[in-house]
């Protein structure tokens, strides 16, 4: 599972641009008959609906779907009273979240103001742009206050996430501990460190869910709350003991459950030993534990042990739940979110833990056989199911207690809506990403010694997409490194200019010779191109000592091609080779060729271009649907550039009379069926989809790519190599990290397909 650096975290947050969510307008924007209906004057007549039947502000704006993130910085992770402005990375990423997981727009709304009852005049004078409140890490007792106060006073739901959604996840992980420990949650010990807005609301539902009062100690930073405390406010004294315990470490002797919400370190290996037999720990301080997991599973082979991280097991953390809960809540108009559907949303989550687990899921956390048990008590935050069990529980339970003002009516529906919602963020790229985790391969990385390759390469590495190999200088690498905050510890580098890789440089001299004795290559003249990083980095995938080639940001694309001719050699039937860039487009997922290499392409090369593209789309699981693009259609331009078009799609016609493939046609024919199939109703892609344009030249197909990209189309892969007979990848000289990872993706699916092993 990742570990994540510093550096790695900083640059994150400010590249490419500073933080983590934008506003995209959802209505047509481009003329001016759009903004007017958009703004004045059209916008006036929503607005007179809404002053009459305020409900309708459901209908006509984005309210039903828009969920605020509010902070005022006093508790913030377990990093206490940081402030507001510091917590907004916490809440943007709360916001993305919301998005991502359950399609929910939110705004990230932190407010520098720590009395509570200004505090709660400010987010109930919020109320009519939401549709729900999230209220995030603000610190007990305040917070018990600002939470009834908000949830009584506004008419939408106020859930204080942090003390609500950490006690739902973290009852479905302790029912399903329970369960496998062989307890029963009427029976057992629980002691519970920290007594903030988190544990006080865990153990409040822990009790719902049948644990005993009797049978909880609870500790805050003065100790274990006993009823000789005199300073103790409502919310502790509810849970004061009579029992004579003086410390944890007393109170921790033969409990079978601890629960951490507290601070980093507080728990010692002796106190976990302590325990009873199998005994359950949840550490949930974040982002260290109240114990490290490493210690706690040392001392105690028989625990079952969760954290609120993601690289350990048994991760709780509230974004299991607060996307699905307020997705639920706001699809049936639901007043507030209750103790019912609280319970409701537990046993959905529990449930999931028990089910057979996705593929995917298992990709994401570079696990093969995830299965309910010791290490997997709940569900990962990237379990797609947890969007279609969850939210819909939480709607059942709006509409049996009563607090659905727009009760769901068509549970299919429903269902149906909820799996869109599932498919609309960056499908393509995660599936790319999760597939090639399958089955990581070892990439060589010619330009380990650039900042991007090697913030990818480090990347990669540790989230498992493959296993890198730098090629350079190991001193000049490991001090950019260094510079950089990245920990490259582990991943090879190959300084192939050294002494100690003389005996390889004239292995791969001979093979190349060998391979090219007939194009006048001798072996002097291969082994000087062995101190070249592309021929050497090349030539090891050549001989089977890696998997996949990654370069481009450094060499000029055309020069690295003619290498890769060389060592590694053109597929058979293929005399050119080409390059593919995926697009990610609101509209759906779009193929563009050749985006990168042939500048002049003739009929051959652009006959090339187009079979090699139809295969790389079927590569990508997509059947593809091809228009040849040019600026006449059907033969309407006698000029050549088109006639080369029309020529290679008859060819086309008959070597692959399957393929939906038609043209020469213009970009808006391709783009637009409606238009395409009445305007020239005897084209051979009547009725479908376009997702693959192939353009006739390089200049069109590169400004095309770039042009939609510069545009804010969303995410591009390539350029995808295709037509040599190994994986073997350039990048754009202009590539960020994200194009990098994309495209050592691209190469490690590649290899495994080569492989076929995945
Ligand atoms: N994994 C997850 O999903 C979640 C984890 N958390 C984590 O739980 C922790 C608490 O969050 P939250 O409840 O919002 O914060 P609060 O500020 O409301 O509560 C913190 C509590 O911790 C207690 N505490 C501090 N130091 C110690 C100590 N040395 N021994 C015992 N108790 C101590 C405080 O005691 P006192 O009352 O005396 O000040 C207080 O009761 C944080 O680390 C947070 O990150 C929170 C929500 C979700
Ligand atoms: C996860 C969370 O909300 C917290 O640690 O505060
Ligand atoms: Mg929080």
């Amino acid at each position: 599972m990742a570990k994540v650096t510093k550096q790695m975290a900083l640059d994150y947050h400010k590249y490419p641009r500073p933080g983590k969510i934008e506003v995209i307008p959802t209505k047509p924007y481009a003329t001016q008959a759009d903004l007017a209906l958009a703004y004045s004057p059209g916008v006036a007549y929503p607005c007179l609906e809404i002053q009459e039947a305020p409900e309708k502000a459901y209908d006509y704006t984005d309210k039903g779907n828009l969920v605020a993130v509010i902070s005022n910085g006093t508790a913030v992770l377990g990093l206490g009273d940081i402030g507001a402005l510091a917590g907004k990375p916490v809440m943007e990423g709360k916001a993305l979240l919301f998005k991502i997981f359950a399609g929910l727009d939110c705004y990230d709304i932190e407010v520098d103001e720590k009395d509570p009852e200004k505090f709660i005049s400010i987010v109930k004078a919020l109320g009519p742009t939401f549709g729900g409140i999230n209220l995030e890490d603000i610190k007990a007792p305040e917070c018990f206050e600002i939470e009834t106060r908000l949830k009584a006073e506004m008419d939408i739901p106020v859930m204080h996430d942090d003390q609500h959604g950490t006690a739902i996840i973290s009852a479905a992980g302790l029912l399903n501990a329970l369960e496998i420990q062989g307890k029963r949650i009427e029976d057992v010990k629980l002691v519970v460190n920290g007594a903030g807005a988190a544990a006080v609301s865990c153990t409040k539902l822990y009790i719902a869910l049948g644990v005993k009062k009797e049978n909880v100690v609870m500790c805050d930073s003065k100790g274990v709350i006993s009823d000789k405390r005199t300073d103790l406010n409502p919310q502790k004294a509810f849970f004061a003991t009579s029992r004579p315990l003086s410390s944890l470490a007393e109170a921790m002797k033969d409990a079978d459950v601890f629960l951490g919400l507290s601070v980093k370190d507080v728990v010692t290996p002796e106190m976990v030993k302590s325990m009873a037999p199998r005994p359950i720990v949840f550490a949930l301080a974040n982002p260290d534990p109240e114990i490290a997991y490493e210690v706690a599973t040392s001392v105690r082979p028989d625990i079952i042990m969760a954290t609120g991280r993601s690289d350990y097991p048994n991760q709780i953390n509230n974004v299991l739940g607060f996307p699905y809960i307020f997705r639920g809540a706001l699809d049936c108009g639901a007043t507030e979110i209750n103790e019912t559907m609280k319970i409701y949303a537990v046993r959905a989550i529990a449930e999931i833990a028990k089910l057979p687990v996705p593929q995917v899921v298992n990709a994401a956390y570079g696990r093969a056989n995830l299965k309910f048990g010791r290490e997997y008590i709940i569900p990962t935050p990237f379990d797609p199911r947890l969007l279609t069990a969850v939210s819909p529980a939480v709607a059942r339970g709006a509409m049996e207690s009563g607090v659905a003002r727009r009760p769901i009516g068509d549970w299919a529906a429903y269902d149906e809506k909820l799996l869109r919602l599932k498919g609309n963020d960056r499908k393509f790229t995660r599936r790319l990403n999760e597939a090639a985790r399958c089955n990581p391969k070892r990439v060589v990385f010619a330009e380990a010694n650039t900042d991007n390759m090697l913030r990818a390469a480090t990347i990669a590495a540790a989230d498992g997409l493959c296993i890198p190999i730098l090629l350079g200088n190991e001193e000049m690498i490991e001090k950019r490194a260094v510079r950089l905050g990245l920990d490259i510890s582990g991943i090879e580098i190959v300084n192939l200019r050294h002494d100690r890789e003389a005996a390889r440089r004239e292995k791969y001299a001979e093979k190349l010779s060998e391979k090219r004795q007939r194009q006048g290559e001798n072996f002097e003249s291969a082994l000087d191109k062995m101190f070249d990083r592309n021929y050497f980095g090349m030539m090891m995938v050549e001989n089977g000592d890696a998997d996949a080639f990654i370069a481009g940001t450094r060499a000029a694309n055309n020069k690295t091609g003619i290498i890769a001719r060389e060592v590694i050699g053109m597929k058979d039937g293929i005399s050119h080779f080409a390059t593919m860039h995926v697009l990610e487009t609101t509209k759906g997922t779009y193929f563009l060729a050749d985006t990168m290499i042939n500048g002049n392409a003739d009929e051959e090369t652009l006959m090339d271009i187009t079979r090699l593209t139809a295969d790389a789309v079927k590569f990508f699981a997509h059947d593809p649907v091809m228009a040849m693009v040019s600026y006449s259609n059907f033969g309407s331009n006698e000029e050549p550039e088109c006639t080369k078009v029309h020529k290679v799609v008859e060819r086309m016609h008959e070597e692959f009379p399957e393929l939906p493939i038609d043209g020469e046609m213009q970009i808006n024919y391709a783009l637009n069926s409606a238009v395409r199939d009445k305007v020239f109703p005897f084209n051979k892609l009547m009725g479908k989809e376009v997702n693959t344009l192939v353009f006739p030249n390089l200049s069109a197909a590169n400004a095309a790519y770039r042009l939609m990209l510069e545009m804010g189309v969303g995410e591009s892969i390539g350029p995808i190599q295709m037509g040599l007979k190994k994986p073997v990848h350039f990048i754009n000289v202009d590539a960020d990290v994200r194009d990098i990872l994309n495209l050592i993706a691209v190469a490690v699916l590649d290899a495994a397909v080569l492989d076929n092993k995945c």
